[in-house]
């Protein structure tokens, strides 16, 4: 015989209505990463695990790959899902069981509402149009690409683009996040920007926060994302001084110098940034994270060792195997920015970094600029 079923108190109702809604997984929100390079495929890792412990997210996570055919002549996206490891741009790390690569773009977004945009930060206008129309029209979208655009009208902050594009909110996610030791589980620290909605702030934080990655929210879009862009920058002239043997106080100053010329560059653009900002992980962490182990660190220390006589492109090929440098390509938006503007002698790191990059100066004028910085950034 059926044991008799006792009264339930209202709240107990309730609860359990609400359990049901939450198991539904009708009801739970489908993530999709659009982007497995080194940090696309980590960030897929955190949040799968994330996926399957939280009943409010559907576990599967569909990861968008970017074809390519590996030298034994399989496809990227069939060895990752049948190794479940990125053997190319994250080997070594299993991703977990519920990350799934797709590389069709259109059918990796089709029913997810919350949308992880993490590829280098040039591709990201053509992976926009290639979006339109395609997405739900309550997706929520975060970016974690570190970069701009720099339009005929001015500056295009990546979250922008894809807001504007795709006509939905964008948050950002940028902190001292150096991949390959995140795919390690070592703990490190991380920044959510938002724009209004605290609450959408917040689910970002659960999707990624894990106890080796500590996540905290700022309502500064703008500020968060141009720390995450712009020490890209810095990091160049890091390297420089690394390849020259400059040794850690001239390092050092760099990284100052660096951060002023940030937060400056940062408060000209939109007066809404915020001091605060500057002292979360995507602002001074970020920089000393960068400076010390970034790949645009290293790239550019070797430009400095053969003196400027090989170019960036040949040793990011070379030294990065299909990773990409953001830097190079940022310093040139940024010197355009300040041409146009008439803000050259503002911001003499950064400029003489992209006259650097460009073979217009050697590496060693990384630090001949001293005379004429400005005091009163
Ligand atoms: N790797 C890291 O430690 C961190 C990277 N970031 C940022 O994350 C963003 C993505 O970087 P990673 O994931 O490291 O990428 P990555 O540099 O490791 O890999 C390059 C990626 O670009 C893809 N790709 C190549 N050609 C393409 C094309 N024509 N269209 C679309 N995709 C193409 C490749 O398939 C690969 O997935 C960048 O903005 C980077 O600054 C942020 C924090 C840490
Ligand atoms: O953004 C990064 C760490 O936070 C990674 O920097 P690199 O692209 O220079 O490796």
């Amino acid at each position: 015989m059926a044991p008799a079923l006792e009264a339930q108190e209202p709240e107990t109702v309730a609860h359990n209505n609400l359990l049901n809604i939450l198991n539904d997984a009708s009801h739970r929100s489908k993530v999709t990463v659009i982007g497995s390079g080194n940090w696309g495929s980590v960030a897929a890792k955190l949040i799968a695990s994330n996926t399957l412990r939280l009943n409010f997210f559907h576990d599967e996570v569909r990861m968008w790959v970017y074809e390519e055919t590996l030298p034994s002549g399989e496809k990227l996206t069939d060895v990752i899902n049948r190794t479940n490891e990125n053997v190319k741009y994250l080997p070594g790390i299993k991703l977990g069981k519920n990350v799934v690569a797709d590389p069709d773009l259109e059918n990796a977004v089709k029913d997810s509402s919350m949308l992880v945009f993490v590829t280098p930060h040039q591709f990201m206008e053509g992976i926009c149009k290639r979006l339109v129309g395609k997405i739900r029209a309550d997706a929520e979208a975060i970016s974690l690409v570190k970069g701009m655009e720099v339009k005929m009208e001015g500056p295009c902050m990546i979250s922008s683009l894809i807001s504007e594009q795709l006509g939905i909110n964008c948050s950002v996610l940028m902190g001292a996040n150096i991949a390959n030791e995140i795919a390690v589980e070592k703990f490190s620290e991380a920044t959510v920007g938002y724009r209004h909605n605290r609450e959408v702030a917040e689910r970002w934080v659960q999707l990624f926060y894990t106890p080796y990655f500590i996540v905290t929210a700022v309502q500064d879009v703008e500020g968060v994302e141009l720390c995450g862009t712009l020490k890209n920058v810095v990091a160049l002239a890091a390297g420089f001084v690394d390849g020259l043997q400059m040794g850690n106080n001239t390092k050092a100053a760099i990284m100052r110098l660096g951060l002023r010329e940030m937060k400056a560059f940062s408060k000209l653009l939109f007066t809404s940034v915020k001091d605060s900002t500057f002292f979360e992980s995507c602002g001074v962490a970020d920089i000393i994270t960068t400076c010390l182990g970034g790949r645009n660190r290293k790239v550019a220390e070797a430009y400095a060792k053969f003196g400027g006589k090989r170019s960036f492109d040949e040793l990011e090929a070379e030294m990065l195997q299909g990773q990409k440098l953001q830097g190079v390509s940022t310093a040139r938006e940024v010197y355009e920015v300040l041409s146009h503007r008439g803000w050259l002698e503002l911001f003499p790191l950064f400029s003489t970094v992209h006259e650097i990059s460009t073979g217009l100066l050697p590496p060693s004028a990384i630090v001949e600029y001293s005379e004429k910085l400005p005091r009163s950034l």
